[in-house]
């Protein structure tokens, strides 16, 4: 299942780490932050080979179990086997993904979360640090 982390409280402000490795053969993985796992303010999800996509970034959001409307990103830094970080931080309005190569991805927040309780990492990837500053 991966790593699930609950009763944090990270701020607006503040960012989310998450360091690893993806598998040599990933069909995706996913980091999903927010409420709960039922509220996410962001499921970030890059896909190499699933539910038809390739080498998109799926991002979107989840509100009472029921997903939101999907933002797709094909600028797609990520290669299977490599070791990558992420850094989400956010503030009322919008959440930033810092990615590697300066790529920057921005989605709104529509939970209008004040803080991330949540943290889940899913799939294809091997978590080598999780860091909150
Ligand atoms: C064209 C009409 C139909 O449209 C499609 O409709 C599908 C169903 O809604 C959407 O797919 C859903 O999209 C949602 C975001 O929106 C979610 O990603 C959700 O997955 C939740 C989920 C998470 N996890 C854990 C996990 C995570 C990552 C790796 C692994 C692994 C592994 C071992 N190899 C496991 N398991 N399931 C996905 O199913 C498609 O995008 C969408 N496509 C388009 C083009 O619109």
């Amino acid at each position: 299942k991966g790593l699930v982390a609950t009763h944090l409280n990270i701020q607006a402000g503040e960012c989310i780490k998450v360091k690893g490795k993806i598998l040599p053969e990933a069909k995706g993985f996913a980091v999903n932050v927010g409420k709960d796992r039922s509220n996410l303010v962001l499921h970030f999800n890059p896909r190499f080979d699933s539910h038809g996509d390739v080498n998109v970034i799926v991002c979107n959001s989840m509100e009472d179990g029921l997903w939101g409307t999907e933002e797709r990103e094909t600028d797609f830094p990520f290669q299977q086997g490599d070791k990558t970080e992420i850094c989400i931080s956010f503030d009322t309005a919008e959440l930033t993904v810092k990615l590697a190569g300066d790529k920057e991805i921005v989605f709104p927040n529509r939970l209008g979360l004040e803080n991330i309780e949540y943290l889940a990492v899913e799939g294809d990837f091997a978590i080598k640090a999780i860091k909150f500053s």
